[in-house]
């Protein structure tokens, strides 16, 4: 089991933990998952007597959790998570099950049943897949169970009252927690001491291998040639790296024109099925080796064509026109968007193989996805940042190579200016400058609810976010904090076109946009300041006068916080911002604990951390010698 390619296909994903337990969440945060917190609001009330053994007890109650997280998600916030994770753990002693003690009392009963003997600790947990089809939550539960067995030795009711006063025991299964000083009270552990604790991380890495990276089948496959076994379509192959059939089955028809041959099902170990290719001349007999299809490189060999077509569709409004009236058939788009019948059709069925759009006799229709995030008109819209991706950075990366070979920003190949020109260019043509607010808009939208609850800033009556463009964050922070009035602060030229990227119901009252130059001008004043994705474009003499200016302007008790997505501490995680840095800006991403250092040379402490789970992670620090409280919002 190597944990490293599995975290790696869940970076991409929007994982959620639905737990309020604090040690579950740093668990998991050690071995490097990047997840979110939602608590789930289950009560744990499933009759104990109706399950036959305590651990479906567990499971069922984890599920339980789980789901309601799930659900919660995807009808309140629009945000169907990818995976939920679940987990409640149990103990069990003469047959009893014995979850949280309600109060010291039922603490002393607990503890006195396990004083002097075995007992066991079961941890349920589950994995469920979400999915959203046609609004509706789907799920794939993946469940199982770890059993820890513990003994105690015997506890005078001297010690149980001592522990019990410490207040220790109320927030913990049987009334202890062995990871502080419960543990005291324990002669031995049998099985995965951190199942006891409340997650069995072992367990939970071999499930998360089995699903996203199951072993490969090398055994040949027996195939007669008069009976052709069931098939799956070229997409669920696997090189042992493909999602596509992890957890998905696809059934469908054998694909004629596969260039490697005949494709058959199998099943591994977990009962995931998997795919494995039969050479074409081998198919009269058996067959040598099982060629390996490597998705994952083929994948990224295409990845050009489906950024393109996406970005092709975008331009063409194509998403647009299918949200106002659908189903369309490519005639009439093609009529829409003033384009070749034959090159739309292809265009929307290259865009219905990459999820995008749905097919049917009656023409094409937007998925969920595509209405919520590609029509250009929705409130989470990323067409701005689609079409920035377009015109700007796919010239630059068409020279990556040139990039690469020089170190720097290709800027004058792409555009035939200097990067400085290029730069001024933003604020000189209307046409570039609205294309950036959009993009920067775009993302700003999308963010803006986790950027603004990652921590609870309710204490900060005034926030200033510095580079703020069209101010969208701003808006979001003054309706989940009614009391706070922000200041924008940005170069004239983008304040004169902020204009038309406002909300129209909102308190308008509470942003306030001031133009000006964050390295020459004065800052406005601020309890709390934002830099939001501003950092990792500038080199470090600019982030040295910028850093300076704040921290002279922070009065005692103000804060800084930074929005940018924080690297792991390898620095390959996540890859989106791994490729990002190839544009070659004479910026830099960070990693956590760089973002800490930085900080700190300025005078800025408490640095705390939130990985949100979204496009952009979280710093909040204060100014030196101020300490204050600041919890998250889970
Ligand atoms: C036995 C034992 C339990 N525990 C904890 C693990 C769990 O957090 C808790 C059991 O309660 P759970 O109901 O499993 O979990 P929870 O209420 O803390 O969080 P949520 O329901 O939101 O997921 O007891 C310890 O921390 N140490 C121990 O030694």
């Amino acid at each position: 089991m190597v944990l490293s390619p599995v975290l790696g296909k869940l970076v991409s994903k929007r994982v959620v933990l639905a737990s309020a337990s604090p040690r579950r969440q740093e668990i998991l945060t050690n071995v490097g998952l990047r997840f979110e917190v939602v608590p789930s609001w289950f009560k744990e009330t499933l009759e104990k007597s109706s399950f036959a053994a305590p651990y479906e007890y567990a499971i069922e109650t984890a599920k339980q959790k789980a789901l309601e997280v799930a659900n919660r998600m995807h009808v309140k916030h629009l945000r169907t998570p990818d995976i939920v994770i679940g987990a409640d753990t149990i103990v069990t002693v003469d047959e009893q099950i014995l979850e949280k003690p309600v109060d010291k009392q039922d603490a002393y009963r607990m503890l006195s049943r396990l004083s002097g003997k075995e007992h066991s600790v079961f941890t349920g947990v589950v994995i469920i897949h979400c999915s959203s089809k046609d609004n509706q939550l789907e799920t794939e539960i993946t469940d199982f169970y770890e059993e820890t067995k513990v003994k105690f030795s015997d506890l005078s009711e001297e010690l149980l009252w001592e522990y019990i006063h410490s207040g220790e025991p109320m927030d913990k299964a049987g009334g202890y927690g062995i990871q502080a000083l419960g543990g005291m009270l324990v002669e031995y552990v049998h099985g995965d001491f951190l199942n006891v604790v409340g997650f069995p991380l072992n367990h939970f890495c071999k499930k998360l291998a089995e699903l996203y990276c199951p072993p490969l089948k090398h055994t040949i496959q027996h195939i007669k040639h008069d009976s052709i076994p069931s098939v799956d379509t070229f997409e669920s192959l696997s090189d042992g790296e493909s999602e596509s059939s992890s957890f998905k089955e696809h059934k469908g028809a054998i694909k004629l024109d596969s260039p490697s041959g005949v494709i058959c099902n199998s099943e591994n170990s977990s009962g995931v099925r998997t795919g494995s290719v039969v050479p074409l001349e081998n198919q009269n007999g058996v067959s040598d080796s099982a060629a390996k299809v490597p998705s994952k490189i083929l994948d990224l060999m295409d990845g050009f064509r489906a950024s393109k077509a996406l970005f092709v569709a975008s331009k063409l409004k194509m998403f647009d026109h299918l949200k106002k009236k659908s189903p369309l058939k490519a005639v009439d788009i093609a009529n829409e968007a003033g384009t070749s019948v034959c090159g739309t059709e292809r265009l929307l069925d290259a865009c219905t193989a990459l999820g995008l759009l749905e097919k049917t006799p009656q023409g094409y229709s937007n998925t969920d996805s595509a209405n919520t995030y590609l029509a250009s008109d929705g409130e989470y819209s990323l067409h701005g940042y689609i079409i920035h991706s377009n015109d700007h950075l796919w010239p630059l990366f068409t020279h990556l190579e040139s990039a690469v070979k020089e170190g720097s920003r290709q800027n004058h190949r792409a555009f035939g200016k200097k990067t400085e020109d290029l730069f001024n260019d933003y604020y000189q043509s209307q046409e570039v400058k609205q294309r950036f607010m959009a993009a920067m808009h775009s993302i700003a939208r999308l963010t803006a609810r986790d950027v603004a609850t990652a921590f609870d800033l309710s204490e900060f009556k005034t926030a200033c976010d510095l580079g703020g463009c069209t101010g969208a964050l701003a808006h979001e922070l003054i309706q989940i904090y009614p009391n706070m009035k922000v200041t924008v602060f940005d170069l004239p030229e983008v304040i004169a076109n902020t204009s038309c990227f406002q909300p129209s119901e909102q308190r308008v009252a509470s942003v306030t946009f001031v133009s000006g130059n964050f390295f020459t001008d004065d800052l406005p004043e601020a309890d709390l300041y934002i830099l939001s994705r501003v950092l990792h474009d500038w080199p470090d003499e600019k982030i040295h006068i910028l850093l300076k200016k704040i921290s002279a302007v922070c009065r005692p008790g103000s804060a800084l916080l930074v929005a940018e997505t924080v690297l792991d501490e390898q620095k390959i995680h996540p890859p989106r911002v791994v490729l990002q840095s190839l544009s070659m800006t004479e910026g830099k991403q960070r990693s956590g604990s760089e973002y800490k250092q930085l900080l700190e040379k300025y005078g800025f402490t408490n640095t705390q951390i939130k990985i949100t789970g979204n496009l952009l992670d979280v710093v909040l620090c204060f100014k030196k010698s101020v300490i204050l409280a600041c919890t998250e919002i889970a």
